[in-house]
């Protein structure tokens, strides 16, 4: 099982495709559905299961917080988890990594617990925006210590209940700030009633996945422009059913525009709130042949690869494997709405932008975007910011160009602990 610690950097070189791909690939579970599923089985009132759980650094280290804060979570059966309620001890440590999960999600439950809970992650964690967060949760009269810094590390000075209720938010720098006060909401005295001002908020479909989630579990979920309330309640535990992650599915989809031939996802659901569900028909306007087959997508490469103008706003995090597939197009692209992500795990406009220039690339960094020109690509050292679809952008330059090498893939583990071993044996796989 992986472990909760930074993963130690591991320098790898990227596969070059020496002949077209033909290849099925199974991906492990989405990362955010596993997110709220932890959260709503730890404050459920009753003990659930989650199957076809997902095993990574991001879904152990929101295990480990909720363990922390009195579930009980046996992990050892792979294919099915049991979850018994949270008791809410204060006086703990939550370590929150890299994930913006865990540091964005875990506060507002942390606010129900018994005394202080503390948390730090990542150094890089520390510089990833926060102050939503801890100003949602002042107005909802918790009190949070941060040194006046409004990130990591705070600490939550939990006192068993929180008053809840109207609360006006800036959520234009994360989603995740609203997912995570509408995910503990229902454990609110007067539930929620969140008012979004501010520029747009970035990854809409996330907010779909925690409303659709909390419906699921029996919640009182009402939306309307920029405002989102959930009513108070007692919700008892159930079943959760996790897919596949649609957004690692990025690069493995891509693949096939790049090498030639063809990349099976299995499992793809036939509805779902994931962005990732986007990727079908932005690959088909890049030039790619896209067929279903019951619960299998399939992605055929085409001869050419078409520049794209691209609003991602929906569905950020496909940015990086999306700007890779760019450099080998047949034309210009434009990848715009995505400024939030300078803010991800690394500031990911300007790391795409530095290391596919590297690779030869002629790329224009904008406020909230990338222009790319394909150029003649040639062999880099790709570094990776501890960031795992940075990583992802580098295995694909890899497949194209030889000599891509990255200076560390240890970093996928955030997701997909597995990845290398898939991307190696899609590659590996014989027609
Ligand atoms: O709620 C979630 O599970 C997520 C929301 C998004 O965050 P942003 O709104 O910060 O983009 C996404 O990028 C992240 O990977 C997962
Ligand atoms: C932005 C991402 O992660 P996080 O949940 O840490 O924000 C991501 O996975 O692309």
């Amino acid at each position: 099982m992986t472990d909760t610690a930074a993963p130690a950097e591991q320098a790898w070189t990227a596969p070059t495709a020496t002949r077209p791909l033909n290849a099925r690939v199974r991906l492990p579970g989405s990362k955010s559905q596993m997110a709220r599923a932890l959260i709503l089985t730890a404050t459920a009132t009753s003990p659930s299961t989650i199957v076809r759980p997902l095993y990574s650094r991001d879904s152990l280290l929101m295990v480990e917080a909720m363990r922390s804060l009195g579930a009980r979570i046996d992990t050892t059966n792979e294919d099915r988890w049991t979850v018994e309620p949270a008791t809410f001890d204060g006086d703990v440590d939550i370590d929150c990594g890299l994930s913006g999960t865990v540091m964005r999600f875990v506060p507002p439950v942390a606010a129900l617990a018994h005394g202080q809970v503390r948390f730090d992650g990542d150094p890089h964690a520390r510089k990833r925006p926060n102050s939503g967060v801890i100003a949602a949760l002042r107005a909802l009269g918790v009190t949070v210590e941060d040194g006046g810094e409004a990130a990591l590390p705070f600490t939550v000075l939990g006192k068993g209940t929180v008053r809840g209720g109207e609360v006006i938010v800036d959520a234009s720098q994360t989603s995740q700030l609203i997912s995570g006060l509408l995910l503990a909401a229902p454990r609110f005295e007067q539930g929620i009633d969140i008012r979004h001002e501010g520029p747009p908020v970035p990854s809409a479909p996330y907010l779909h996945m925690a409303a659709h989630m909390l419906r699921e579990a029996g919640a009182e979920v009402e939306i309307s422009a920029n405002r989102w309330r959930v009513s108070p309640a007692r919700l008892p535990g159930r079943e959760w059913i996790i897919e596949p992650d649609l957004q690692n599915a990025a690069p493995f989809l891509a693949a096939p525009l790049i090498a030639g031939g063809s990349v099976t996802v299995e499992g793809w659901p036939q509805t779902t709130t994931q962005p990732g569900a986007l990727l079908p028909d932005i690959l088909a306007d890049m030039g790619a042949q896209v067929s279903r087959d019951e619960d299998a997508l399939t992605v055929t490469g085409g001869t050419e690869i078409s520049g794209i103008d691209l609003d991602l706003s929906h569905a950020s995090e496909l940015t990086p494997t999306l700007a890779a597939l760019c450099a080998f197009a047949d034309g210009p692209s434009h990848i715009q709405g995505v400024a939030h992500i300078r803010g991800h795990e690394t500031d990911r406009i300007a790391a795409l932008a530095r290391e596919l220039s590297g690779a030869g690339s002629e790329v224009l960094e904008t406020d909230d975007g990338l222009i790319i020109h394909p150029q003649p690509l040639r062999d880099t050292t790709f570094h990776t910011y501890a960031d795992h679809r940075i990583a992802h952008a580098g295995a694909l330059l890899g497949l194209g160009v030889d000599g891509v090498e990255l200076t560390d893939v240890a970093c996928t583990s955030k997701t997909m602990p597995e990845f290398v071993a898939v991307w190696e044996s899609m590659m590996g796989a014989r027609p």
